[in-house]
Formats: structure tokens, C-alpha cells, sequence
């Protein structure tokens, strides 16, 4: 149904297009929805972890940046015997060239006097006297435990693309390769609304009240998608109330739970038309989770509306939420973990949408969780990942494509 990535392309209209839109196609919607063009931060290092480079990471030097010997030993100029003459220590520039026959004792790290043509190691040699022998003669071969100037990289070359994510050892490199700051993405500020009267945010569900389940389970999973996100904030069932928080939120992407449906006191889709926001993907050929949807806020933020069945919500995160945090926050194109696997058995799907199931990973493949409704959490929290399982389903030994489950 890739015709539905239309959905993005066509003019504001004060309604979201008719009918649900092919789920591949939202997804990478979803996507593009996220690219950025505001400038972004330069960070010191670290302040760097867990964004993702703005800019490719490019040398601003020769690594390693001079000659420089690998052992602790002995630089040393042509064949042996050599006259031994000072001592180089790491941290100080070599001084004067080294004359043919001639050896300086060496620590590792230090740089190499010009005119050293190897490092002898030094359970490699062997004083004798004034000179200095090879304990094996002959064995110690040109560049022997040098490490040339540029051996890892040269000045200006390109070490990382834009879009990596920056962890530790990205961190070293940058330091390493001569960087003090880093171009980096800012992390989108997401605000989450739990929509519904019939919640509790703790204790036990009571008559015709329920605990809120998506209020713990959505903020460390868009946070691990690179979003800052705070404490959930509860809106009661009011349109007027539900109008204001969206219309004075000032996070990059709101994500609301509940009201996406057409009960009586679902508001989400008349609060979003007040507030003159743009649909750009109103209902998803996906089960569970179809009414999902994406808009466009005033000043280009974005909304994302989760169903309020849990799993429902779930397929909407992974679906809208996700790519779209992802992209804002410059993550590489494509899902983090794309990867696929075989059903062991018939995966059972849906006759006209895609459908998202909880699945485990086993020896011989991907089964299928019990406990998988719409309004369960159970299957979900054993599931190692939705299985997405294409419309009529997937016979056994077929392969699907997983998404982690958070
Ligand atoms: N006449 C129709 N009714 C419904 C349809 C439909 O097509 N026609 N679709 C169903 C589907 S599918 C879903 S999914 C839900 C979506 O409903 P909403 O997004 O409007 O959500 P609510 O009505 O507010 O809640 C639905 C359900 O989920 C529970 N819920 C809500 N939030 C939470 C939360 N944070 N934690 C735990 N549980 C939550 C809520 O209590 C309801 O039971 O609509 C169907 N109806
Ligand atoms: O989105 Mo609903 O939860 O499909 O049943």
C-alpha cells in the first residue's frame, strides 16, 4: 500500500484522508515527519552520550599523530649492534635525528626520533657493554613496533557518519582524533497524555476503574528511542481540557493515550481540529491499534494519538512514535533492530490489515505468545518482539520481519 505515503504530500485539509493507510507506508511517513531543519547543538564531549551525531566525525589530525613506538625497548637506527644514547620518555617530543648504528631507550607511546627505523622490545635485547645487541641477531625487521603517523586515519578523513549514535567508545574516538565538542542532534521533548476518567495511577482497580498501564510503560520506551520525556500527565475526559493541553504544549511531539475512537467522550479528533492541527495519517490497516493516528501541530510539532487498549497503543508506538522520534532525533535511517526471523508455526494474521503479535525467540525460530487481545499486556511482556505478520498470515517456516518489544 505504498501509494498511502501520499497521505504526507497532499495540502493541509481541515480532515485526515478517508480510510486506513497501509502500515509500511505510515511507518516511513511517520519518518519524514521527523526530519529536522533547525541547526543543531555543538555539546562538549560529555555531553554527547546518547545523541547521535549531527555531522560526520572527521579527523582533525593524523592518528596516530606522529611516529610512535608501540613497546617499551629500544628506538633504534639500522642493523645492530647499536651505541645506546638517552632515554625518550611518552609525553615529550623527540629531540635530535638518530644516526645509523645508533639506539635510544624508548617507553610506549613515546614518539620515535626521526631517523629510527624500529623498536626493539626490550626482553628482545640485550646490553652488552656500551652497545646494544638483538638477543635473536637478525630477527628485528624495518618498522617493527612502530606505529607510523596516520596509521589509523589521516587528517580530514571521515570516522563515523551523521546519525551514529554516540556511546563511549565514539566518545574516545572524538577525543582521540582531536574534537572537544560534538555536533549533535537535539533529543525531541515529548509530552505524554494519558487520556481517561477511568483510570488510577495506583492501588487496585475498582469498579468501572482501571490502573493505568501506558502512563509506566511509554516514557522509558521513548526515551530509549532518544526523546526526553517527563512524568506522564493525566487529562481528564473533557474537551475543553484536552484542547488546552494541546494547544499550549511545547514539546517537539505530543503522544496521547485513549479518545483516538468515536466513543462519547473521545474528543482526541475534534480537539486536534480546534486546535488547527493538520492529520496527516488518521487510522492504520494494522491490528490491534487501527485507529492510530499522526498530525501535524501548529509551528510543525507533531502529535502522535495512541488507541487506549495497551497492545493497541503498543502497535501505535512502534508504528507512529517511534520512527518519528528516531528521525528527530537523527538516528540512521531504518529501524534500530530490523531484523527478521522464521515462524516454527502458522502465524495467524488479519484477512485485509497487517498484524502485530508477541512472539519468543526459540531454537527454531519465532512462536507465538497466548494472551495477545487488544486490551492484554500479558503476552506482551514475555514477547522478545512483534512479529509482523502480513495480511492473511504467515505459514509455517515463513519468514517475518520483528520489531523489539521494549
Ligand atoms: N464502535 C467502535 N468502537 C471501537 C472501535 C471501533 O472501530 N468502533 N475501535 C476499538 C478499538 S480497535 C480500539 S483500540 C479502541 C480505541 O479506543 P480509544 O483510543 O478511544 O481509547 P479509549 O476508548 O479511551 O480506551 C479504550 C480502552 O483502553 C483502556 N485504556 C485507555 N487508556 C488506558 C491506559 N492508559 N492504561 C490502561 N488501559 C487504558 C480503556 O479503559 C478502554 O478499555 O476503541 C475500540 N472501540
Ligand atoms: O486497536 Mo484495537 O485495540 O485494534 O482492538
Amino acid at each position: 500500500m505504498l501509494e498511502d505515503l501520499a497521505v504526507l504530500d497532499q495540502p493541509p485539509a481541515p480532515t485526515g484522508p478517508a480510510g486506513p493507510a497501509g502500515w509500511a507506508a505510515v511507518r516511513e511517513a511517520a519518518r519524514r515527519a521527523g526530519r529536522r531543519a533547525s541547526a543543531p547543538p555543538r555539546l562538549p564531549l560529555a555531553e554527547a552520550p546518547g545523541r547521535t551525531l549531527a555531522e560526520p566525525l572527521t579527523a582533525l589530525t593524523d592518528l596516530p599523530a606522529f611516529d610512535t613506538s608501540a613497546m617499551d625497548g629500544w628506538a633504534v637506527a639500522g642493523p645492530g649492534p647499536w651505541r645506546v644514547a638517552g632515554r625518550l620518555l611518552a609525553g615529550r617530543p623527540a629531540d635530535g635525528p638518530l644516526a645509523d648504528g645508533a639506539a635510544v631507550e624508548i617507553a610506549t607511546g613515546a614518539q620515535l626520533p626521526p631517523g629510527a627505523t624500529a623498536v626493539l622490545r626490550r626482553e628482545h635485547g640485550e646490553p652488552d657493554g656500551p652497545l646494544l645487541r638483538e638477543r635473536v641477531p637478525g630477527a628485528l625487521t624495518t618498522g617493527q613496533d612502530v606505529r607510523p603517523r596516520g596509521q589509523e586515519c589521516r587528517r580530514g578523513e571521515v570516522l563515523l557518519p551523521a546519525g551514529t549514535e554516540v556511546g563511549p567508545a565514539v566518545l574516545g574516538l572524538a577525543a582521540a582524533s582531536g574534537h572537544d565538542r560534538l555536533a549533535v542532534h537535539r533529543r525531541p521533548v515529548v509530552e505524554l497524555l494519558v487520556l481517561g476518567d477511568e483510570l488510577l495511577g495506583s492501588g487496585l482497580p475498582r469498579p468501572g476503574l482501571v490502573r493505568d498501564a501506558l502512563g509506566p510503560l511509554l516514557p522509558p520506551w521513548l526515551r530509549a528511542a532518544g526523546a526526553e520525556t517527563g512524568e506522564p500527565r493525566a487529562v481528564r475526559d473533557d474537551f475543553g481540557l484536552l484542547r488546552d493541553a494541546l494547544r499550549h504544549s511545547t514539546a517537539d511531539v505530543v503522544v496521547t493515550t485513549g479518545g483516538t475512537a468515536a466513543g462519547p467522550v473521545d474528543f482526541l479528533h475534534r480537539a486536534l481540529a480546534e486546535v488547527g492541527a493538520r492529520l496527516l495519517v488518521d487510522g492504520v490497516a494494522v491490528r490491534p491499534g487501527h485507529p492510530m493516528l499522526l498530525a501535524e501541530l501548529p509551528g510543525g510539532r507533531h502529535l502522535v494519538g495512541l488507541p487506549g487498549n495497551p497492545l493497541a497503543a503498543v502497535a501505535g508506538t512502534v508504528t507512529l512514535a517511534l520512527p518519528l522520534l528516531r528521525a528527530l532525533a537523527g538516528c540512521g535511517a531504518g529501524d534500530p533492530a530490523r531484523a527478521v526471523a522464521v515462524a516454527v508455526d502458522a502465524l495467524p494474521g488479519h484477512p485485509v490489515d497487517t498484524r502485530l503479535l508477541p512472539v519468543r525467540r526459540t531454537a527454531r525460530g519465532v512462536v507465538q505468545l497466548p494472551y495477545d487481545g487488544p486490551a492484554m499486556l500479558r503476552g506482551l511482556a514475555l514477547a522478545e518482539a512483534l512479529a509482523v505478520v502480513p495480511p492473511g498470515g504467515a505459514p509455517a517456516g515463513a519468514t517475518v520481519e520483528l520489531l523489539e518489544a521494549p
